[in-house]
Formats: structure tokens, sequence, C-alpha cells
């Protein structure tokens, strides 16, 4: 197998628009860890979500979330200021559009870490200028270890929060990247691959360099139609 680039990726050329990347799964699949190892040292444009959920402690109000009051959620959602907005156990979650179309008019890239039901309102709505990529527990028991282990949430709503998961997992094919969040380092360097080889596909294949080729065949390994169901369903009875 192809070794993952050790270069952070190229930013855009000049006049390129920045990609729009989706990094979704379930709630403690790792997103949250996995995407400041993957965009450290990046110039890379993270989205900040509104949510209505009371913020845990230390997170900081407009650098984790912006942390709003239902009718200022739904308000913003009917002005038409989310690029994707869900519900997600009970809060609301969405994406401000307006900064996400500022960043990739300006050539730097995206990234929305959304669950799946934002995830594919964001296919709907940009096609294949998203590029979803699904982020997979190496089996349930492990997401139930981890997000009893990360402790910010109560026996009830891990339940809830697990229930959820199950179903989203079930939803892996329609992304078009599965990484399986096992080891840290390996699924970051999955994710560089995946923005390095999406960078390059905008340039012709004749024009790619070594590690562009490299970065295409790591990715290759992780799009969704190299997961089999059965694997699929090992994950989900596991
Ligand atoms: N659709 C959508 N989901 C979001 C957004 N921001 C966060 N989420 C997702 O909402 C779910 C709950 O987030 P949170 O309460 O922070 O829990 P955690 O991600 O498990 O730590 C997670 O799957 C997040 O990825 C958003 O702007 N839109
Ligand atoms: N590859 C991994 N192996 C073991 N534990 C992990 C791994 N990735 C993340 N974790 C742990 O799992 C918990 C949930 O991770 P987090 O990044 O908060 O998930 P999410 O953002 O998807 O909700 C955290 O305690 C984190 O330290």
């Amino acid at each position: 197998m192809a070794s993952a680039p050790q270069d952070r990726p190229a930013s855009s050329l000049p006049g390129e628009r920045g990609l729009l990347i989706v990094m979704t799964g379930a709630s403690g699949v790792g997103k949250g860890t996995l995407r400041e190892r993957w965009l450290a040292g990046q110039d890379v444009f993270y989205s900040t979500s509104w949510t209505t959920r009371e913020p845990r402690p230390g997170e900081v109000n407009g650098r984790d979330y912006v942390f709003v009051s239902p009718a200022e959620f739904l308000a913003k959602a009917q002005q038409g200021g989310f690029l994707e907005h869900a519900q997600f156990v009970g809060n609301h979650y969405g994406t401000p559009i307006e900064p996400i179309e500022a960043a990739l008019d300006r050539g730097q890239d995206v990234v929305l870490e959304i669950e799946v039901e934002g995830a594919m309102q964001v296919k709907d709505r940009m096609g294949e200028r998203a590029i979803l990529v699904f982020i997979m527990p190496p089996s349930l028991t492990e997401l139930r270890r981890r997000l009893t282990g990360r402790a910010t949430e109560t026996p009830e709503r891990i339940e809830k929060r697990l229930a959820r998961a199950r179903d989203e997992i079930q939803e892996a094919h329609a992304f078009r990247y599965v990484i399986v969040n096992d080891d840290l380092d390996r699924a970051v360097g999955e994710l560089l691959a995946v923005q390095h080889a999406e960078r390059a596909a905008q340039r012709s294949a004749e024009h790619w360099t070594e590690q562009d080729r490299e970065a295409r065949a790591l990715a290759d390994t992780v799009r969704s139609t190299a997961l089999s169901r059965e694997a699929l369903q090992r994950v989900v009875e596991s």
C-alpha cells in the first residue's frame, strides 16, 4: 500500500476554489480528535457551527460552537442562513453559509464536522463539489467505550447516541470515503491522502506528481466502494 504523503497538501493554486470536505460519523467516533491532528499546520477554514445545546465545561462560545437559543437558531434558519442544519438528540446544529462561501471563494479548503443528516443535506445541495468522508468506529463496543470514557453525556444520552449511530453506520455507502478510526495515525494519514488526492483531481492526471499518484492510490483504498456490506454489518453487530 502506498505510504501516506508526509507533507501537508499544497494549498490551492491561484484561481482554484477551495475543497469542501465534510467529515461525518457517529457521535464519539473521534471526528474532533482526528480533525485536530489532520488540520494541524494547515490553512484550512474549519466551520464553527451554531447549536442550541448547552456548552460543556471548557467549551468556548465562538470557538467550539456559537451557542444560541432555539429562537435565535430558528430565526437564522428561516432567513436561509445555514448551508445545512439538523436536530441531533434534542438539540439543533447548523452550519452558517456565508463564512463557507467566502472561504471557498478565496481558495481556502473548508472542513465541516457534522452529523450524517446534515452531511446528506450538503451532498444534496452541493452535489459532487462536496467531498463526504464517513468516519467509522472499529465496532459499536468501542464506540460505547469512547462515549462513556469521554464522560460528556449522561448514560441515557449515550444510549440515544448509540442507537442513532447504528442507523448512521448503515448509511456509510452514501459517502465517497469511509475511514475506520482505530489507529489514529493511520486514519489521519488517510484523511491527508483524501485531501491531497481531491486537490490533485482538479488538475489533469498528466500533470500529477509522484506524491499526487501516491495520495490517489491511498485514497482509493478508503473509497466507500472498497467497503463490503459484510464488513459494515460486522461493525454494527460487534
Ligand atoms: N448537522 C450538523 N451536525 C453538527 C453540526 N455541528 C456539530 N454537529 C454534530 O452534532 C453531533 C453532536 O455534537 P456534540 O453535541 O458536539 O457532540 P459530540 O460531537 O459527540 O462531541 C455530532 O455528530 C456533531 O458532529 C452542524 O453544524 N450541523
Ligand atoms: N482512534 C482512537 N482510539 C481510541 N480512542 C479514540 C480514538 N479517537 C478518538 N478517541 C477518543 O474517543 C472519544 C471521542 O472522540 P471525539 O473526537 O470527541 O469524537 P466526536 O468528535 O466524533 O464526537 C474521546 O475521548 C477521544 O479521546
